[in-house]
């Protein structure tokens, strides 16, 4: 294993046979590869105990009773209990002032427990989300949206980067090896994906082209895409004609819809017609989500070592 992403390979051998035979695209299973990263992070948080008595140690905030917001801040703790850290959970009312959220996050930015801080997303209308975000330490923002963690991607330093694109960028590396020259369409300007998903593919020397509601004719333009990342929060809206053969296709949306009584997630990709133009591509659900928390997990390891001077982590960073 050398780098993020090679582990699951051989599993993935496995799949492409059974998949090419019956001439669709190779499932991308982030909902594996994310308990790999997970059993990484936890051997990891396991070694810090014993050689530094050190505990890394995540605080998650989160404002008002989304239900969403709810389910994820609950996983985001038992996964961070689960690898071996500390988790502090604040629960905010939704009618909290933007002063008292703000001194919350000043006193974790001093807790010396706390290695990395993440307030969830979407924040009320009340609350000022940028100025929030810059509030964090940048050296704790395991989520990578403060403006100097956002610049530095930007710049080619060292930098915390945003858990959805990290997670995106482990699964193309895994499966493509080097991304070296190839064509990339980035569908989606989000601050949380789809820009630093382009940075993130910039560094890896792809051609970057980020499509938006405005672009014309966007068919033409995601024809192009050797990668297609389609992260616009639209249920179906990347069709399998909108595919070049054989790309490979990473659908971050995770869209509720309902069905007559029932609801169930779909992603951004219309799964059934994609499956039959793509090379591979990531299933909704099992596919990005699962791995944006594995990379906050990884995050907040690369943190705590940072802040204690340590080695970072083999395989959990860039
Ligand atoms: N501060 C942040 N807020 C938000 C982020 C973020 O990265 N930082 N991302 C999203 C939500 N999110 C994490 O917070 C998240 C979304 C989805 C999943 C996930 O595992 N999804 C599963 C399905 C889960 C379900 O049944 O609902 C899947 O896709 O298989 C994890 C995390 C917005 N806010």
């Amino acid at each position: 294993m050398t780098g993020i992403g090679t582990e699951s390979s051989a599993m993935e051998s496995a799949r492409m046979t059974q998949s090419e035979a019956a001439g669709e695209a190779i499932l991308l299973d982030g909902k594996a590869f994310a308990a790999t990263i997970r059993t990484r992070v936890a051997d990891h948080v396991s070694r810090l105990a014993a050689d530094h008595g050190i505990v890394p140690g995540l605080a998650v905030v989160l404002v008002g009773e989304d239900p969403a917001s709810q389910v994820y801040v609950r996983m985001k703790g038992k996964q961070t209990r689960e690898a071996g850290m500390a988790s502090f959970e604040h629960r905010l009312d939704a009618t909290v002032s933007q002063a008292d959220l703000l001194d919350l996050v000043r006193q974790l930015n001093v807790d010396p427990a706390v290695h990395g801080i993440l307030v969830q997303l979407p924040l009320p209308e009340q609350v000022d989300t940028g100025a929030v975000l810059d509030a964090i330490d940048p050296a704790k923002d395991v989520d990578g949206f403060h403006v100097s963690n956002v610049g530095r991607l930007g710049a080619g330093q060292k930098a915390m980067v945003p858990c959805t694109p990290l997670g995106c960028l482990m699964l193309l590396r895994d499966h493509l090896g080097s991304l070296s020259g190839l064509d990339a369409v980035v569908l989606g300007r989000s601050n949380i994906v789809g820009k630093p998903m382009a940075q993130l593919l910039l560094r890896e020397s792809c051609t970057v082209t980020i499509a938006h509601s405005r672009t014309r004719d966007l068919a033409e333009v995601t024809r192009r895409a050797d990668i297609l990342v389609a992260a616009v929060g639209r249920p179906g809206m990347v069709t399998g004609d909108m595919l070049k053969p054989g790309a490979t296709v990473i659908d971050v949306g995770i869209n509720r819809i309902t069905e007559g009584d029932a609801t169930r997630l779909v992603g951004d990709c219309d799964f059934a017609s994609c499956r039959e133009v793509a090379g591979a591509i990531t299933p909704v659900p099992g596919g990005v989500g699962p791995m944006t928390i594995a990379c906050l997990l990884a995050n907040t390891i690369t943190a705590c070592c940072r802040a204690n001077g340590l080695a970072e982590p083999e395989g959990l960073t860039l």
